[in-house]
């Protein structure tokens, strides 16, 4: 059986367009199980907005995220089966992406930089992909297609243990310490055996297993493996860190694992986090077409009533000055109108050589709050695509210097070091978090965008938005009080309590 060029490249294509919109239906129910339990109202909140979100983005055929994601592509292609083509198999796949991200009824977001040491550059067209081949007996080309968040992928760990170090003790240690910049809740794929780069390899395709875990708490463990899923799933979520790290019920909505033979002395144990925008899927091409993806029914979605909308304190923010900001408490919920500047990784690092070079920022910081995003660009009718929060921990390192320059404040996703903390409170400057994996919610927010500086730069370009009600809720405030360390404080004493 023979395999066109140009079936895998248009299902490519179609793949990542697919996933871009579509939650799997597995990933929802739990979600939506995860918002009727969850008491804390932060964290039920933030679930609410992922849930409204994901519902908005099938309806309206508009990514989940922002960061539509590094396109990573398991093939196995079947050893009677041949591929016609005179192009390597990568090729192929990265064809497939460019179509996928030049597609003009839902552009997606190029977040790749060719190359990772120096240049750094957006190559413009979210290529290359990452791409395995296996070969397995029979026919066809088996294809699993995931679009992987770089706020997740920047949290994977590895080590390797003792034959007979706990490997429950050690994931439970690594989640405490692992943050929220990989937006929770999520998944914890799990790669336990090989070498190292077989562990990796492992965890990252055990996050493509369909998502069981209330299934299997509801019938019980069949097995030491599941027994083994369910501790962990339990021992994390008692952690209380919570959706966006607020505090609350649930960090994790499943436990993934898959194992092989390791050496004698090791135990490799590979953890790799996926983000609320869990996106993949599976197909196969048998020659006779390119794959097509039936969208799920809107019926998947949970309604969750008026209960979920946005509520909280509405803020003028134009002319907006540190002693009014400091009014604000950690934890309250804002309404956010008026204009905000945005800036993330790349024009945080220009804005740092421009400054050890004496030069003069192109915009005037002062009096403003800077949303760290980098949007989607808008289809018509949109003043901006998708437009969610990036991690803020990453900007911790250019915080001193941008609070400089009279910022009253930052917007973005997941907690600050400790050092930054303390320079908030120093400055009397605050921080405020957005909901991570809410990003088509929160772009019906924004009124109109315009770049005002580093347009070079593409999505990471500094640009002015008019936003009206953008939600946010306080997580630095003045004071120095940052949610992201009460609010697990709190839920984890709960939990345990419970
Ligand atoms: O790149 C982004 O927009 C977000 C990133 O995936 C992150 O979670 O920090």
């Amino acid at each position: 059986m023979d395999i066109p060029a140009d079936h895998i490249v248009e299902s490519v294509h179609r793949a990542a367009q697919f996933v871009s919109c579509f939650h799997p239906s597995d990933h929802v129910r739990h979600l939506a199980s995860a918002w009727r339990r969850e008491q804390s109202p932060a964290a039920r909140a933030a679930i609410g907005q992922i849930l409204i979100n994901s519902r908005m983005a099938a309806y309206g055929r508009r990514p989940i995220c922002q960061d539509t994601g590094m396109i990573v592509v398991f093939l196995r292609l079947g050893m009677d089966s041949r591929i016609r083509s005179t192009l390597p198999i990568e090729a192929l796949v990265n064809e497939g992406v460019r179509r996928a991200w030049a597609d003009e009824r839902n552009p997606l977001r190029a977040s790749m930089v060719a190359d990772a040491l120096f240049d750094r550059r957006n190559t413009r067209d979210n290529t290359p992909a990452t791409t395995h081949v296996e070969l397995m007996p029979g026919p066809g080309l088996e294809i699993t297609l995931s679009a992987k968040g770089g706020g997740s992928e920047n949290k994977a760990r590895f080590t390797v243990l003792n034959p007979a170090a706990s490997v429950e003790d050690w994931v439970v240690q690594t989640m405490e310490g692992l943050g929220a910049g990989w937006c929770p809740p999520g998944l914890i794929g799990l790669g336990i055996g090989g070498g190292a780069e077989m562990a990796m390899l492992l965890a990252k395709q055990a996050l493509n297993a369909p998502i069981d875990m209330l299934d299997l708490l509801a019938r019980g463990p069949r097995d030491r493996m599941e027994e083994f899923r369910i501790n962990l799933y339990t021992r994390i979520n008692a952690l209380g860190i919570g959706a966006q790290g607020l505090g609350g019920m649930t960090s994790v909505l499943d436990v993934k694992v898959a194992t092989t033979a390791s050496h004698a002395a090791s135990k490799p144990v590979a953890l790799m986090p996926q983000c609320a925008a869990n996106r993949h899927v599976h197909f196969r091409l048998d020659g006779s077409g390119p794959a097509d993806f039936a969208p799920p029914p809107l019926s998947d979605w949970p309604d969750l009533g008026p209960e979920a909308a946005a509520t909280g304190r509405r803020v003028q923010i134009d002319g907006l000055t540190r002693a009014q900001a400091a009014q604000w408490q950690a934890g309250e919920t804002l309404l956010l109108s008026g204009r905000i500047l945005t800036g993330r990784d790349a024009a945080h690092k220009r804005l740092a050589e421009m400054q050890a070079r004496g030069e003069t920022f192109p915009v005037d910081f002062a009096g403003r709050l800077i949303y760290y995003v980098g949007p989607v660009d808008p289809v018509a009718g949109e003043a901006v695509g998708p437009a969610g929060p990036t991690t803020s921990t990453r900007m911790d390192a250019f915080t001193p210097m941008m609070l400089d320059t009279g910022l009253v404040g930052m917007i973005g996703k997941a907690e600050r070091g400790p050092a930054t903390v303390q320079a908030i409170a120093q400055h009397g400057a605050v921080y405020l978090a957005a909901t991570g994996g809410a990003a088509y919610l929160i772009a019906r927010s924004i009124r109109a965008a315009r770049v005002v500086a580093f347009a070079d730069l593409g999505m990471e370009a500094i640009y002015e938005m008019d936003v009206e009600d953008l939600p946010v809720t306080v997580a630095v405030d003045a004071r120095g009080t940052a949610i992201h360390r009460t609010g697990p404080a709190e839920w984890r004493q709960r939990i345990g309590l419970a």
